[in-house]
């Protein structure tokens, strides 16, 4: 039987991926984190010393692409070929260009329908999968669409949270990612059917729960 799908869009910094992990581990569900595949490639483009702003280049590394995706009990492993790349995805380097990346039509084309494969193949109950395009693209026949967002000042501030004092950048590189990333997908405004969660007001284990109670009310409302 098909999994229950939830799909959660949203901007940078919108707590897509924690919120998602921790909703779906509470929900008994899967959970697939898309942006990890769109880092991948580019962590490639990147090895190979390739142009990621040459379109042709970076389909021609598609063919080469042999990514492998695991969830831990610490999180998303991550595997290009043989190398591990969890943590190399998420550096400044990768993050910096990835829009470039997300950009060529047929490299949306092709990790979306590896994307369908891998909600297709789950044998749990249901997934959680995050990104920019879930609810519109990827599965917009999700039972559960959600677009989660916060204003842009406070994710802003939970990212610099994360990160060492110093990186005076992060408002700038979060701001230019979104900027660039909404010129290929919409993802600041809910699509007919979603449901938006604004968690700027929320804490951490308030706006998880948010999610879950969505998931009940929809899948099992009585
Ligand atoms: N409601 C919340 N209250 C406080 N902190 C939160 C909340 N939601 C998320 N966070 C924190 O905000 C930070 C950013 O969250 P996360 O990395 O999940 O965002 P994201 O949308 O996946 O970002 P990106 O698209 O850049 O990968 C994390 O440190 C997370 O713990
Ligand atoms: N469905 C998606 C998911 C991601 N992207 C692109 O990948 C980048 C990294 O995503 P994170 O969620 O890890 O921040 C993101 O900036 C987009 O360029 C996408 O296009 N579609």
């Amino acid at each position: 039987m098909s999994p229950v799908v939830v799909a959660v869009d949203g901007p940078a910094g919108s707590g897509k991926s924690s919120v998602s992990k921790a909703a779906a581990r509470e929900l008994g569900y899967a959970y697939l984190d898309t942006g990890a595949a769109y880092r991948a490639l580019t962590w490639l483009a990147l090895e190979r010393g390739a142009d990621t702003a040459d379109a042709a280049a970076v389909v021609a590394l598609l063919s080469d692409f042999d990514y492998c995706t695991e969830l831990t009990e610490t999180g998303t492993a991550v595997r290009v070929g043989e190398a591990v790349v969890t943590d190399a995805i998420r550096e400044p380097r990768v993050s910096a260009v990835v829009s470039d990346i997300a950009r060529v039509p047929e490299v949306r084309r092709a990790l979306n329908e590896a994307f369908r494969r891998l909600i297709r193949a789950s044998d749990a109950p249901g997934i959680v999968v995050e990104g920019r395009d879930i609810t519109t693209v990827v599965a917009p026949d999700a039972e559960v669409r959600i677009l989660l967002t916060a204003d842009e000042d406070v994710r802003i501030a939970r990212r610099s949270a994360e990160l060492a004092p110093g990186a005076a950048s992060t408002a700038q590189q979060l701001s230019e990612r979104d900027r660039r990333d909404a010129q290929v997908v919409d993802f600041l405004t809910a699509a007919p059917g979603v449901t938006t969660i604004d968690s700027t007001h929320l804490d951490f284990p308030g706006t998880v729960q948010a999610v879950v109670d969505l998931v009940h009310a929809t899948i099992s409302p009585h």
